[in-house]
């Protein structure tokens, strides 16, 4: 499939989700991170969900973050750019939720995309080489393209992989992991 066809087919499967469905797989999908070969590192970027978009749930990736004493880098969209500006979650962040949805921080330190080490992806939907759509602005695309390419690229999902999506192009970034309930795919 498509981009396109697979954005509709995964707003639909998502909107048949229970509030009890996104929790419990949230949870699974975050104790499954932790058997990830990606805890030796300092600046982790979380996405925090659109919770009527019925995302993952990230708050539970959050706190393991936090209880391994790891730099959260948090972002900011800018709609009229697509692009994201980071910052250092702190005691001091102020989150706020966007006209989208998004739970943002208003401000704070700016982190560089350069500093980033590892990457926790929200998407549509991936396939079996680890690509992937998402609501179709290129917000990660462009994010991704400023990061190093050592950087460690999670993507997080309440359901499994695709065969194939049809319309890669030259700035898809694909993903080195995507964890789901059931099982961590490695491309
Ligand atoms: N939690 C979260 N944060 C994120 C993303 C994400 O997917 N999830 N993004 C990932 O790139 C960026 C925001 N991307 C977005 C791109 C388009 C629309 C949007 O057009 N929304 C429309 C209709 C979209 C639809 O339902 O298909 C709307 O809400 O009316 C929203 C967010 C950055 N932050
Ligand atoms: N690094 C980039 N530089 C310039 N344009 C880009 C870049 N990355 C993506 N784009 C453009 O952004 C648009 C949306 O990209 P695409 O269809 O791949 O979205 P997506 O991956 O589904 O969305 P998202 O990354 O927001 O989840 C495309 O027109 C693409 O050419």
């Amino acid at each position: 499939m498509n981009k396109k066809q697979l954005r509709l087919k995964y707003k639909e499967l998502r909107e048949a989700l229970t509030p009890e469905q996104v929790e419990e797989g949230s949870l699974e999908i975050a104790n499954r991170l932790l058997e990830l070969p990606i805890w030796n590192y300092s600046y982790y970027h979380l996405f925090l969900s659109i919770s009527e978009k019925k995302e993952v749930d990230t708050q539970g990736v959050l706190h393991i973050l936090q209880g391994k004493d790891k730099h959260v880098v948090l972002s900011k969209s800018n709609f009229k750019k697509a692009s994201l500006t980071n910052y250092l979650l702190t005691d001091s962040t102020v989150i706020k939720v966007n006209e989208w949805g998004i739970p943002e921080p208003v401000d704070g330190i700016e982190v560089p995309a350069s500093k980033i080490d590892v990457v926790f992806i929200p998407l549509l939907a991936f396939d079996k080489k680890g690509n992937r759509t998402g609501y179709g602005k290129g917000f990660y695309d462009r994010f991704l393209s400023l990061c190093t390419k050592e950087v460690l690229k999670v993507g997080l999902s309440l359901f499994p992989s695709e065969e194939s999506i049809k319309d890669i192009n030259e700035h898809d970034v694909p993903l080195d992991y995507c964890v789901t309930p059931e099982k961590i795919y490695k491309f």
